[in-house]
Parts: C-alpha cells; structure tokens; sequence
C-alpha cells in the first residue's frame, strides 16, 4: 500500500473514534495540517467571547446550544505536511469504537424540501418588505444516501485538489460528529496585532472561459455592501485602525463573489474572542438588524443549522490565527452526508433565481462526491 494510501485509512479509522481532529488546508498553500487531541472530549465552550486568550482548533455553530455547543479542540498536537502528520498517524493504535456520541441528529423532519424552502422564502419576503429587516439569509439542508464506498479522506483530499484557493477541512469530535467544507470566507485571520476579515456577498455562476470579468446587478452590489457596512462599524469600534481594499470578484469554485477585504490592527490579542463575538454572524449569513435577524431566522428557518453558518479554524492569541466561515460544507453521517447552502435575500428578491443559487452552492460539495 502506498504512503497516501495508509494515511486515507488511517484518517477514515479516526472518524470512527471518539478522539477529536481536524485537517485542514489554508487556501493557497500545499501543506495540510492536523490538529490532535487524544483525550475524549473537547472543551465546550459556552459564549464565543470565553475564546479570548485561547489556542486551538474552533468549531463553533450558528447559534450555542447544549446540543452544538461551540468546540475547541486542544492542540496537543499541531502537525504540518503528510510526512510529520502519517508518522505520527502510525503511532496511534486506533480503536474504532462504536459512535455512540448523539451526533447523528434525527433530521428526518427537517430535510429541506424545494416546497419547504419556499415556504420560508414567503415568510422571509414578507419580513423583508414589510420593511422589518434589510437583509435575511435563508439556507437549507440537502441529505444525500452516502455510498458504501465513501471515504471522508478521500473527499477532503479531492476537495483539497479542486478548490485551491479555499480553506478545506475535516473536523471529527464525539460532541459534533464529523464535517468537511471549503470555504471562501475569512471570518478573521492574522496575527501579532495585524488582521484581517471580508465583506463577502453577492453570488453569481462562474463564466466557463475563466473570466472574472462579472457585471454585477444591483441587488448582489446591496447586498455585498450591507456586509461592507456593517465591518466598517465593527471595526471602528474595535480597532486601533484599519483600512479597506477596493471590491472585487473572487471566484469560489462554480461560482463567483463580490468582495471587499479589510486589514486593521487589533493590539489587544488576548481579546480575539471579544472580537468574534461581534464579527459573528455577519449579515453574509445572517441579516440586517443583526439581533432581530439572528433571531427571526432561528424562528422561521424551519431546520437547525447546527455548526454550518458558524465559523471554523485555528485561533492562537500569540501566533497565527485563519478562522473562516462554515459554507459550503456536509455533515458526515453513517448513512446520509447533510449539505448546507443558503443566500442572502433582499425585498426584492426572487424565488426561483435564489433557489438556483443555493443549488450552485451546493455543487462545491456534491463536486467532490
Ligand atoms: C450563505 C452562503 O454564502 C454566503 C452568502 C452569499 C450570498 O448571499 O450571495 C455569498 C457568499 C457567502 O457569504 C452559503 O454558501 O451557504
């Protein structure tokens, strides 16, 4: 067998134990990293501000309940490239323990339908020009049998080969079961005082001839500057400075985004949960008024997002932070993988065309299946 070989068996064994990981793959870079903790449980955390002066691998859901609590998986071991990450694989005698933690969550009442998803839109556009909300994001969540010869390492790998320029993980704990996405939004990255975050919004399909050259309408621009607006407030109330770059179209796999980057220098680095605490959940996933967004789609979404709209990756007080936004991601259960993909909806949106969008979404990960 060759090297990749064992280390795909190896990682699919993990899956299947009560041990707590995660790889990952920043964008643009080669290496993989793995972050390890052998002990059972990973430290449950109960407000995204107890974050401040921590250190390790975030997984952290929508919204904190008992059941998805927000997860930080202890860096007991923090490896980078499949030479360090497969030796250290063989060392471990890997027993693979029934699942018995509650992580395959009964969703059988909760699987998105189209007619589903409809009927949310209605309530979430009635919301919208009633003039109650600015902005609201609908998602949904697409279950797909898992074929009997599905291998989570394999599909991360993949994942890994055809989204370059995403962040790729699999993260496995006996409390959240185990995910993969590949995500094109920085929630917040950097260190020693220096960070940065996005504005991203506004989706369109990806021209075939790798032009990036998109004319975007009018509804994407609002919506994409809603997100921009409301970092500015963050920032400025947050930040010792900070600047912004000029928008521009980044292209997430078959589908492209409007985006605005900012850079801002944030001294107090024991505070970085302060921060996220109110950088998350952007109105990108969430809404505007925030507070009344956050609530209503809790209310009318009609499913639970569990950890998919929440933010994943490694946060370090001292060191190097890459925390990005949980899209275009599965759960990965025994018998079926739940595949998340929302969008963002104004007054003036229309049903049939967001529908389409979170189809096009969705395809990140049915491409790798
Ligand atoms: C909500 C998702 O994506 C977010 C919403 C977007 C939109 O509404 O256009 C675009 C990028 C992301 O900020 C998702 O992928 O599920």
């Amino acid at each position: 067998m060759t090297d990749q070989l064992i280390h795909i068996e190896l990682i699919n064994k993990l899956t299947q134990t009560n041990s707590c990981f995660a790889l990952y793959r920043l964008p643009g870079e080669e290496s993989v990293r793995l972050v390890y903790q052998a002990s059972e449980q990973p430290t449950l955390i109960r407000s995204i501000s107890e974050l401040n002066n921590r250190e390790g691998f975030v997984f952290a859901p929508f919204q904190i309940t008992d059941q998805h609590p927000l997860l930080l998986i202890n860096p007991e071991r923090h490896l980078a490239g499949w030479e360090a990450i497969g030796a250290f694989l063989s060392t471990l005698t890997i027993n693979d323990k029934e699942n018995t933690a509650g992580h395959t969550s009964d969703y059988s009442t909760q699987k998105n339908t189209k007619s589903t998803y409809l009927a949310a839109f209605e309530k979430f556009i009635e919301a919208l020009q009633s003039g109650r909300f600015n902005k609201l994001v609908l998602s949904r969540c697409a279950a797909i049998a898992r074929q009997p010869e599905f291998s989570p390492a394999e599909a991360f790998l993949r994942a890994c080969a055809k989204y370059p320029g995403a962040f790729v993980y699999l993260c496995h704990t006996p409390v959240s079961g185990t995910w993969m996405g590949s995500t094109p939004e920085v929630l917040l990255k950097g260190g020693h005082a220096a960070y940065q975050t996005v504005a991203l919004a506004g989706t369109r399909k990806a021209k075939t001839d790798c032009t990036t050259a998109t004319r975007w309408d009018h509804k994407n621009k609002n919506e994409q500057s809603l997100v921009a607006l409301y970092l500015r407030e963050v920032l400025s109330r947050n930040a010792e400075s900070w600047s912004e770059e000029k928008t521009e179209t980044l292209t997430a796999g078959n589908v492209v985004h409007l985006k605005t980057g900012f850079s801002f220098s944030y001294p107090n680095t024991s505070k970085l949960g302060d921060l996220l605490q109110q950088l998350h959940p952007t109105p990108a996933v969430c809404g505007l008024p925030k507070e009344e967004a956050y609530r209503f789609i809790l209310a009318e979404e009609g499913y639970d997002r569990e950890y998919y709209s929440g933010f994943t990756g490694y946060l370090s007080a001292d060191n190097q932070t890459d925390l990005y936004v949980n899209l275009r991601c599965m759960k990965i259960e025994a018998g079926e993988l739940k595949l998340f993909a929302g969008g963002g909806l104004l007054p003036s949106s229309n049903r049939e065309t967001e529908w389409k969008e979170t189809e096009e979404k969705l395809k990140t990960m049915r491409g790798i299946l």
